[in-house]
């Protein structure tokens, strides 16, 4: 991906999945925001068969919620969950974790069938956004998350704005 300032634009090489896959440390960063505040924080199924769940039968069509804000801030396997630290998705830290750790977008069947195009919208944006200003919480305002079908922030996120030089 290059930036053309006389286009004012990025502009591609032949395989876009390429370029962004060479921002590593930005797609730590996105997921270790997806697993921190987890945009869609349950999911529901309906059982069907029985299934035992921690010891305890849960007779076929009983709705169950998974709820990925939970798996996220497990702390067998995310210590000081609630601490933001992109370098949990190092290869190194993220090899050994299972694969059902870190779910933002569901797994099996039935996941996210628009998880690619929203990993690259996601860094073709804040690529955008970053290239021209630099972004910082307004200190004065405090983000209160509201957990709904999608997560929300209560009062808005209030970011202050500088251009870079
Ligand atoms: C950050 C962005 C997104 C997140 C976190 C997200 C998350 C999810 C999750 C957790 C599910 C599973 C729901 C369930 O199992 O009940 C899901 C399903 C789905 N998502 Fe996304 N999604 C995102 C973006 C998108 C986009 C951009 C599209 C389409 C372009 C999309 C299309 C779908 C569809 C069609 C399903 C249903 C798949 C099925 O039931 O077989 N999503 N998404």
């Amino acid at each position: 991906m290059t930036f053309h300032p006389t286009l004012n634009k990025f502009t591609f090489s032949t395989s876009i999945r390429d370029d962004l896959n060479k921002l590593p440390y930005l797609t730590m960063v996105i997921k270790e925001a997806m697993r921190l505040h987890s945009p869609v924080p349950f999911i529901q199924r309906i059982l069907t068969s029985d299934t035992e769940i921690d010891g305890k039968i849960a007779p076929a069509g009983t709705a169950v919620n998974c709820v990925i804000y939970n798996i996220h801030h497990n702390p067998v396997t995310w210590e000081d969950s609630m601490k933001f630290d992109p370098d949990r998705f190092l290869p190194e830290n993220a090899d050994s974790r299972s694969p059902y750790a870190f779910v933002p977008f569901s797994a099996g069947p039935r996941n996210c069938i628009g998880q690619n195009f929203a990993m690259h919208e996601i860094k073709i944006a804040l690529a955008r956004i970053l290239h021209k200003v630099n972004l910082r919480l307004d200190p004065n305002h405090k983000v209160e998350k509201v957990e709904s079908l999608i997560m929300r922030a209560k009062n808005d996120i209030q970011v202050l704005v500088t251009k870079r030089s």
